[in-house]
C-alpha cells in the first residue's frame, strides 16, 4: 500500500504513501475495536476553528470517536464558535486539573492525551483554510492498516498568497529554513521527512503516552526525533494530504519559533543551548532599532503515562 519509497538517503527510508487511496469504509472497517481521536490545539482561532471542525463532523461516529479542541488560553470566543460547531472543547485545567498550566502549543498537545482515551490521536491545527476532508482519514491510515507504525506525519503543498492573490508555494518558512537544515546537519536519517514540523499529525496513544513533549513549537520536532530513537525509522511513516493553506505568521513571531524548535532539537542532540534569549531589532519610523527579548522554555512535559491522574 505505500507510495514509492523516497531515495535511499543514510539511514533506512520513511515509509511514504504518496498517493494515499483508502476508503473511509476501508478504514472504519480496519479500526477493530481501536478508537481515534482528533484534537485541534487552538489559541484564538475563533476565525478558523469552526471551518477546520466541519470538514471533520462528518466522520465523527464512524471513524473519528472523539472530536476535541484543546482550548490554550485563549482569549477571543475560541471555545464558544467551537462547542458551536460541535466540538468537545477542554481547557488546559480541564485536562489536567492537578497540574498548573503552562503557555505553549506542546503543553496543550501534551495535556490533550489526558483529556482522550482514545488509542490513536491525530492532531490538526486549528488555524487550517479550507482542509481537505480527508486529511484525517489519509493520517491514520498507516495506524490502522500497517502493523508497526506509530507515528504518521502529514506532507503537503503549502502555498502561499501572494499580494496579487496568486497561489505559489512559499509556506513552511521555518520548515526549510531552520529546521531542515539543522536535521540535515544534526539527524541525516530524518532528512527525507518532507513536513518535521508539520502540525497534522497522527499517534498512537502507547508512542504519545511514552514520551517527553517539548514546550511551546518545539513540540513536533522533539517528538519526531524521540520516536525515531526510541522506536526507530519502520515506526514513522508519512502521508501525502495534497494542499494546505494556513494562517501565515510574520517573519518576527516565526524568529520565536524557530528559538524553541533549535532549542528542543539540539538538545535532543545532545547539545548544550546557552538558553539566552532571542533578541530581535524592530526598526523604528525615526530610522533607530527598538529591542525585543523573548526568553527560551526548554523544559520538557514528562511522560503521561508517568503522571498519575486524579480520575
Ligand atoms: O501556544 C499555542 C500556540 C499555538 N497553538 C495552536 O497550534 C496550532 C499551530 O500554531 P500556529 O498557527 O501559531 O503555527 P503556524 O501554523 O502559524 O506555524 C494552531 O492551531 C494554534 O492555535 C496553541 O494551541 N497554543
Ligand atoms: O513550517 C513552518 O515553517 C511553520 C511556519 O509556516 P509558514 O511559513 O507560516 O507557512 O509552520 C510549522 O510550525 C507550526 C507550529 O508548530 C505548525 O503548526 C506548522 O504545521 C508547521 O509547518
Amino acid at each position: 500500500m505505500t507510495g514509492a519509497l523516497p531515495a535511499a538517503v543514510p539511514g533506512r527510508p520513511i515509509a511514504t504513501w504518496d498517493r494515499p487511496a483508502w476508503t473511509v469504509a476501508e478504514l472504519v472497517a480496519a479500526k477493530g475495536g481501536r478508537t481515534v481521536a482528533v484534537v485541534l490545539p487552538a489559541l484564538n482561532e475563533a476565525d478558523t476553528v469552526a471551518g477546520v471542525i466541519e470538514s471533520i463532523m462528518p466522520l465523527v461516529g464512524g471513524l473519528v470517536d472523539d472530536l476535541v479542541v484543546l482550548d490554550s488560553g485563549s482569549t477571543d470566543d475560541t471555545a464558544g464558535v467551537a462547542q458551536a460547531a460541535g466540538a468537545r472543547v477542554v481547557s488546559r485545567e480541564q485536562a489536567l486539573p492537578q497540574v498548573p498550566p503552562v503557555d505553549g502549543k506542546g503543553e496543550v498537545l501534551w495535556r490533550s492525551i489526558a483529556a482522550t482515551t482514545a488509542d490513536i490521536i491525530v492532531f490538526i491545527d486549528a488555524d487550517l483554510v479550507s482542509p481537505d476532508p480527508m486529511f484525517v482519514p489519509k493520517l491514520v491510515g498507516p495506524i490502522l492498516t500497517c502493523a508497526g507504525v506509530e507515528l504518521v506525519k502529514g506532507y503537503y503543498r503549502r502555498p502561499w498568497r501572494t499580494a496579487a492573490q496568486h497561489l505559489e508555494d512559499g509556506g513552511g518558512r521555518v520548515t526549510e529554513l531552520v529546521a531542515r537544515p539543522l536535521l540535515a546537519a544534526l539527524r541525516p536519517e530524518l532528512s527525507h521527512v518532507v513536513q518535521p514540523l508539520g502540525g497534522e499529525y497522527a499517534g498512537t496513544r502507547a508512542l504519545l503516552s511514552s514520551l517527553p513533549f517539548a514546550p511551546g513549537y518545539g513540540v513536533e520536532v522533539g517528538l519526531l526525533i524521540d520516536t525515531h530513537e526510541t522506536r526507530g525509522p519502520a515506526a514513522i511513516g508519512q502521508v501525502n494530504l495534497g494542499v494546505r493553506m494556513h494562517r501565515h505568521r510574520p517573519l518576527t513571531e516565526l524568529g520565536v519559533m524557530s528559538r524553541q524548535i533549535v532549542g528542543t532539537l539540539l538538545r535532543r542532540c545532545g547539545i548544550d543551548d546557552s538558553l539566552a534569549p532571542l533578541v530581535q531589532f524592530a526598526a523604528a519610523t525615526d530610522g533607530s532599532f527598538a529591542t525585543q527579548v523573548t526568553e527560551v522554555v526548554l523544559a520538557d512535559r514528562p511522560p503521561m503515562a508517568s503522571i498519575r491522574r486524579e480520575d
